[in-house]
């Protein structure tokens, strides 16, 4: 079976979550859903739809190579009957947060990513200065037979000095704290495609 709004999967999401800070679920979605929405990131990247990420936000968005190299396009609800489903599945993954860790996620944002060969994001967090609204971070992967070799994985620097490597293979989903997860992407040797979106708290405002 591979349907993905089963109660268990997300359960133990949840638990790692709260056990560990983070959690990695192979197989997140049907894999009908995963194969159109990598057609859909790949159709945008052809047609020029995407452009380069920035750095910061607001008045302070800065695009920096250096720092990161994927090129994005933000999801809007009904722009595709799969980027709806996954909205949806993300919306049911956000009430199952809320029920079991009391989180108060009100919202989900994401977008596509693609990485060309060669490009990385820095080590970072996940958490804009200004604005504390982004609580889990998820992304969810869309390359198909992806190889170890090929580079490209998303490290999380763990407690303890210890790191965790996700590989970006399709279907699988990482979770992770926003505030206290440093993590950063790998260069790799072959295009990488993702969707990568934040769960937020209602805005309380930093200033
Ligand atoms: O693509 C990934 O594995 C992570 C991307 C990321 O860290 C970000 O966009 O903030
Ligand atoms: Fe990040």
């Amino acid at each position: 079976m591979n349907e993905s709004s089963q109660p268990h999967l997300f359960s133990s999401l949840v638990d790692d979550l709260a056990s560990q800070g983070w959690s990695q679920q192979r197989l997140f979605a049907p894999q009908a859903l995963t194969r159109e929405l990598a057609a859909e990131c790949h159709a945008r990247a052809r047609s020029g739809a995407l452009s380069a990420a920035g750095v910061g936000r607001g008045a302070a968005l800065q695009v920096q190579e250096g720092v990161r190299g994927d090129r994005i396009q933000w999801l809007e609800p009904g722009q595709s009957a799969a980027c709806d489903r996954y909205l949806a599945l993300m919306g049911e993954l956000r009430q199952a947060l809320n029920r079991a860790l009391f989180l108060g996620l009100e919202d989900f944002e994401c977008h596509f990513a693609c990485y060309a060969p060669g490009a990385f994001y820095q080590r970072h967090v996940d958490r804009f200065r200004d604005d504390d609204r982004r609580t889990v971070s998820a992304v969810f992967y869309l390359n198909e037979n992806w190889q170890a070799e090929q580079g490209g994985a998303l490290r999380l620097y763990l407690a303890d000095e210890r790191e965790h490597d996700v590989l970006p293979e399709a279907g699988t989903l990482a979770l992770f704290m926003s505030d206290a997860m440093p993590h950063e992407v790998l260069p790799a040797s072959r295009e990488r495609l993702s969707l990568t979106g934040w769960f937020r708290r209602r805005g309380g405002g930093l200033f």
